[in-house]
């Protein structure tokens, strides 16, 4: 039998160490003082995935939370098996126990046409599963910051539009599971503050797009994206005429990091308050659709000393760039996916309770 020297073997282990290290992108060491034990419900989502990044690259122990309804495993697949990292397949309207230091509670659909797919069970995302996220956050004495939204300002009536605005939002409308199931979220975060001394921090986000955006997401940006890569008319609802202000998804990341790790309390804009316009192709308008949203972010200006610093232009150009290589994949898999449209779907979906 061939016994190999000893140094050979040492050798060989290192290489073997090290190529399994490589496995993962690079990891900051934190001393044990310092790591944090983080959850991010819907942390397989467009958001919630590069949020994942950025704790997991600073050195956080990172559990993510995903039922996989908009969220998708390919989003974190680079982390599987890091020791830091953990992903759960778990539906945030069922309680969850586990020990944690910090809770980013993004899960819920984004997109209108995701969201108004089964407005019960938006509803009952924002509503049971933020109760359940505060009720764990208030066990184990986590900090939990909510991703808000713009839309709890509906279709606003005072511009542009600081925290202060309580909104003009129509109860009964479309968009109400999302824009109400928000507000009772906030409502929620700010009761459990109140009444049980939870530390709360409340981000309201605007427009965001960047890579991992699903193909069918819906929203304008992806939709667009897609149908001039497949040389589709783009369609513009209504007369194109209603504005948004638009973030590249890693402004949003670095905003939502520094809030959660400020002494703010009271909700925050998180947005690039550049405006833009469409205009192209014409469809009916969505109902309920907020003709204008002009953000106000100097909140988050002075208090975080945050603000956007990527380019329209640029976060287009990488999103381009990330859609261009998914179609070439959709592609091979002999899948060319269509852009959802924002219509509120007609009769009883069929799934997800
Ligand atoms: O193909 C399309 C898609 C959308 N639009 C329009 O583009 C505008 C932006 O629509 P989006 O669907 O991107 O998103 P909305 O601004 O309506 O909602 C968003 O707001 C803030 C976020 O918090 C939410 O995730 C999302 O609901 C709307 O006026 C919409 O009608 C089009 O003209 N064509």
């Amino acid at each position: 039998m061939y016994f190999p020297p000893i140094e050979g073997l040492i050798s060989g282990m290192f290489i073997l160490i090290s190529s399994f290290s490589q496995k993962y992108p690079p990891v900051k060491f934190l001393s044990e003082k310092d790591r944090k034990r983080i959850l991010i419900t819907g942390g397989a989502g467009f958001v919630g995935s590069h949020l994942t990044d950025k704790l997991m690259m600073d050195g956080h122990e990172v559990t993510v939370v995903d039922n996989f309804f908009t969220g998708r495993k390919r989003n974190v697949e680079h982390w599987i098996g890091h020791e830091n990292f953990e992903l759960i397949n778990h539906d945030v309207v069922e309680p969850l126990y586990i020990e944690v230091d910090q809770i980013y509670h993004l899960a819920s659909p984004a997109s209108p046409p995701n969201y108004m797919y089964n407005p019960i069970k938006t509803l009952k995302t924002n509503t049971i599963g933020t109760l359940n996220m505060l009720g764990l956050a208030k066990r184990v004495g986590a900090r939990l910051l909510l991703a808000s939204t713009s839309e709890v300002y509906g279709d606003p009536e005072v511009h542009p539009q600081n925290e202060e605005y309580w909104g003009h939002v129509n109860p009964i409308g479309p968009r109400a599971c999302y824009d109400e199931g928000k507000r009772v979220a906030e409502t929620m975060c700010y009761a459990y503050m109140k009444q049980e001394g939870v530390e709360v921090r409340v981000a309201r986000i605007f427009n965001t797009f960047g890579s991992r955006m699903h193909m069918n997401d819906g929203r304008v940006v992806s939709n667009f994206i897609l149908q001039a890569l497949q040389g589709e008319p783009l369609t513009v609802y209504g007369s194109g005429s209603q504005t948004r202000a638009f973030q590249y998804v890693s402004d949003l990341v670095n905003g939502l990091v520094s809030l959660m790790n400020s002494n703010i309390s009271s909700p925050v804009n998180l947005v690039n308050p550049t405006l833009s316009r469409s205009q192209i192709q014409f469809l009916p308008e969505a109902q309920d659709d907020p003709r204008r949203r002009r953000p106000d972010i100097r909140k988050a200006k002075m208090m975080l000393g945050w603000e956007p610093v990527v380019p329209l232009e640029e976060g287009l150009n990488k999103t381009i760039q990330y859609f261009s290589r998914e179609l070439e994949h959709q592609a091979n898999n002999q899948y060319i996916p269509k852009p959802k449209a924002a219509r509120q779907k007609k009769g009883r979906p069929r799934q997800h309770n």
